[in-house]
Order: structure tokens, then sequence, then C-alpha cells
């Protein structure tokens, strides 16, 4: 029965261990396909997961769901080796968005894409496809060329988009894929595998010492590609980076989020791209339910966070704050008061922050907080709660606070993945920052409640009510 599976209600990122964890080099890792099957650690994939099939299949039949589609993977042009691997790792169907954007990125002579659907829907494995698809792995040498490069803001995306390259090719034969990511000082080894998946500063690092050789890629991506050409120091890293690629090299822009600006910039990085694109009113997802608190004030946030902790047990949430200090500062009150909480910010080493998001990853860590630094692209399945602290603002020197509805989105499609259900909270402690809030909420056309927390035991009812499927049972807000 599914609750006896271990992987029950694990995404597929939550079930690869981290790429190359046993390597000596911590920034250039490969694994390679016995390492990925390893990497599972015997667990089951194979076990039915029928709470998943069940919801999956009515969603996907739904024609306004984002996992509707009418095609099947075998539909799609993908060779049967590719085919073996999403049929271990039970993907039944493609998504909207697979379905959609294989075709376009597979057709040749290849073309640029500009893709854009909600979080949680499966972008990921659509230019992983592509990418398997693309690559030549025929002789030895090809086998250690990079042809593919991923690159991703922060490195625990580039680690868990890795992963599930490494598990989505596991039977694709001298399939090698490693990581270009800070190591804590340590001297990189060369790169010495077909994909490379990293963070724009590293890669250009890599590159610019020839310890990465680029003049045989074929296929570059910008996962959250917004995010990646918007921020002053990521955009002026990527341009550089695609400046030392073929001519020839297909660009894959992915993101939840293209403002209206950063489309035009991006439609100049990617062009004659084909763009799958969303009107704003479609961006939020359905199975996350959007909730504010009201605090008195900023002080009082704290006491309202830990009254809600105090009263439900919740299995896996992430706390977005605004900066460092506030992480580290609710780290340690919660943790003085006797919570379990584990904190990730930019300003940690690289090795802590893998042990940190692994922990939560595997459960052992069941509350994270966090800043902006984690709020795009991870995938932990069992997330149920997002906690908004801070609003998401643009800091803007000089100028009125303003509200940051793209990241906003990012953050709270940390939990409702793929389907499940979800909630997210945000705290709110003065009238402007309610204003901000209901900026958010007329921008996407959404509706965020209000929850009365001088009725706790309501909250708690309303929270238990959103979670009907079975599946979330055991990791969401329980009386205690
Ligand atoms: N066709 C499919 N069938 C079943 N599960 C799928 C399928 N496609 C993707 N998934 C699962 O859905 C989850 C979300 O996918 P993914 O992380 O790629 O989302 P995303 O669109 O990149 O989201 P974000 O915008 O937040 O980065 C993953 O756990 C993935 O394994």
């Amino acid at each position: 029965m599914a609750s006896e599976n271990a992987n029950e209600g694990k995404s597929l990122a939550d079930r690869i261990t981290k790429p190359g964890a046993d390597s000596t080099d911590a920034s250039l890792t490969a694994a390679n396909n016995d390492g990925a099957s390893e990497a599972l650690g015997g667990s089951d994939l194979q076990e039915p997961e029928y709470d998943v099939e069940v919801k999956l299949s009515d969603l996907q039949a739904d024609p306004n769901n984002p996992l509707f589609s009418v095609k099947r993977f075998e539909d799609l042009g993908l060779s049967p080796n590719i085919l073996e691997g999403l049929y271990a790792l039970k993907f039944l169907k493609p998504s909207k968005i697979q379905e959609r954007a294989l075709p376009l990125l597979l057709h040749n002579p290849p073309t640029n894409m500009i893709g854009q659907s909600q979080s949680g829907t499966g972008k990921t494995a659509a230019f992983t496809l592509n990418i398997l698809s693309r690559i030549d792995l025929s002789t030895e040498e090809m086998r250690k060329t990079p042809q593919a490069l991923v690159l991703a803001p922060s490195r625990e995306l580039a680690r868990q988009i890795g992963g599930v390259i490494s598990e989505m090719g596991r039977f694709v034969e001298g399939l090698t894929v490693g990581m270009a990511i800070p190591t804590d000082g340590k001297r990189p080894g060369r790169v010495e595998t077909s994909v490379v998946c990293g963070t724009p500063g590293t890669v250009m690092d890599l590159i610019k010492k020839r310890i990465m050789i680029v003049n045989k890629l074929k296929v570059l991506v910008l996962d959250e590609a917004d995010n990646m050409l918007d921020q002053q120091g990521l955009g002026d890293q990527c341009i550089r980076v695609k400046g030392f690629l073929p001519k020839t090299v297909q660009v894959v822009l992915f993101s939840a989020t293209f403002d209206d600006q950063i489309r035009l910039y991006a439609a100049k990085f990617a062009p004659n791209a084909n763009e799958i694109s969303l009107k704003q009113e479609e961006l939020t997802v359905e199975g996350i339910k959007q909730f504010y608190l009201d605090c008195v004030d900023d002080n009082d946030k704290y006491n309202v966070l830990v009254k809600f902790y105090g009263l439900l047990t919740v299995a896996s949430s992430i706390i977005f704050v605004q900066t460092r200090a506030t992480a580290a500062e609710i780290e340690k009150r919660m943790t003085a008061e006797g919570h379990t909480v584990a904190s990730l910010t930019g300003g940690i080493e690289g090795s802590v922050r893998d042990k940190v998001i692994d922990d939560f990853r595997e459960g052992r860590a069941k509350v994270l907080i966090t800043t902006n630094v984690l709020a795009r692209g991870i995938d932990v399945s069992t997330v149920s709660m997002v906690m908004n602290y801070d609003i998401p603002e643009h800091h803007k020197p000089g100028q009125p606070r303003m509200a940051d509805p793209q990241t906003y989105l990012h953050r709270i499609g940390r939990t409702g993945r793929f389907g499940r259900v979800g909630v997210a909270i945000s705290f709110v402690s003065s009238k402007e920052e309610w204003q901000m809030l209901m900026n958010i909420s007329k921008y996407y056309n959404t509706n965020i409640e209000g929850l009365d927390t001088r009725d706790w035991d309501e909250v708690e009812r309303i929270m238990k009510k959103i979670i009907k499927n079975p599946r979330a049972r055991g990791d969401f807000p329980q009386s205690t």
C-alpha cells in the first residue's frame, strides 16, 4: 500500500540523493548511470502510488488544468531508453507544458524556446528530455565533452536539476552529469561530463580557466530565466557565458514568470524562439490556498509564528524572510523555545547548505527558514505550507515599499507541486504591508483570504479542511 512506501508523496527530486555526493571534488561531480540508480539507496520506485495516480489522472483529464494532456510520452518522439527512464519514475502522461514544449524543442533544426508554465508543472522534465535527446554519447570522447549546460540561480537548484537529469537518463548509456557550483575554496577538476549544471559565476570561471571546454555545446538552458536575466550580476554572467558558446547553441529559457520587460530581453537572448506563454491571471496554482494573518506590528509577527507552530504540528514547511539577519534571529528564538528548525541563507558555506537542504528533503528537518535564495525551483513534495513571514518586496532605495509579485508566486509555489494541495500564509503587520499583499492579489486576480488570529480553533479547522486528500495525511498541521 502506498503508505508503506518509503517514497510515498515524494517527488523525483526528493528521491534523488545529492549527485556525486561521494566524490572528493565538491564542485565538479559526475553522477553516471550506475550512480543514479545507487542514489535511490534501495528504495522501490516501482511500487504503486495509488493516491498519486488517481489524483493525477483526474487532473490530467481536466482541460483547464496545467497537468492536462491529450498526448502520451510515446507520441512525443522520445527514444526508448529515455522513455524507460520516465516509466521507472512513474511519469504516466506529459503535463501541458511538456506536451506543448517537447515537439518544439525536439524539432530539427534546433530552435530556441522561451517557455512559461505554472510552478510545479514539470518544466524540468521538459528541458531534460530535450537534453537527453540531443547529446551524442556514441564515443568515449563525446561522453566526456560538455554538450548541454543548465544554469540556475542557486546551488541548491543546480544540484536538484543535476539529480533529475541523472535519474531521468539512467537508461541512457554513457550519460554523465557534472556540477559546476562553488567549491568552498577547493580547486575544481576538469569538466569531463556531457551535461553540466551550475551557477553562472562558477561556470564562467571554469570556462575562463579552460577547465570547461564549451566548443561542442549544443544546448544552453536557463532555468528561472527571468531571474537569471534580470538580476544585474547573474544577467551579466549569463550573457558572458553565452558569448563563449558556439553560435549554433539552442537556447532554452524556462520560468513560471516573465514580466513584459524581461520578455523583451529574453527574446534578444534567445532570438527567433518558439514561445509558450501564460496570461498573468493564469499563473496561480489552484491547489495552493492563499491566506494572510494579521499581526499587530513587526514584533508581533514572531509571536503569531510560534503560536501557529505551537498549535499545529507541521511536518514540512518553509518560512520565507527578507534578510539573513531575520532568518538567524527566528532560528535562534525558535530553537531556544524547543522547535526543530533549520536555516539556509546565502551567507552559509556551500557544504553546510548542501547538508541543510538534504536534511530538509529527507525529512530530517521539518521547518526550513530561508530567504529568497530558495524561492525558486526547489521541489520538495512534502512541503504542505509556505509562510511569508515577510512579504516579498522590491528594494529600491528612496522609493516607497513595493510588492514583488513574481517572488511571491515562486515562494508559494514551493508547495502544491504537480497537483498536490498546499497552503501559503503571508504575515501582515501594517497597512502598508496589507496594501502590498492586496496588490499581489490584484496582479494575479487571485483571492488571498484573511485568517482570524483571535480564533485559533477556526484557523486549525480551516487548515485541516483544505487537506482532504489522504496523501496529505501526516504531512500537514495536526492538532496536538
Ligand atoms: N509528467 C509527469 N508526471 C508525473 N510527475 C511529474 C511529471 N512531470 C513532472 N513531474 C513531477 O512534478 C514535480 C514538479 O516538477 P518541476 O520541479 O519540474 O516543476 P517546475 O515546473 O520546474 O516548477 P518551478 O516553476 O517551481 O520550478 C516534480 O516532482 C516532478 O518529478
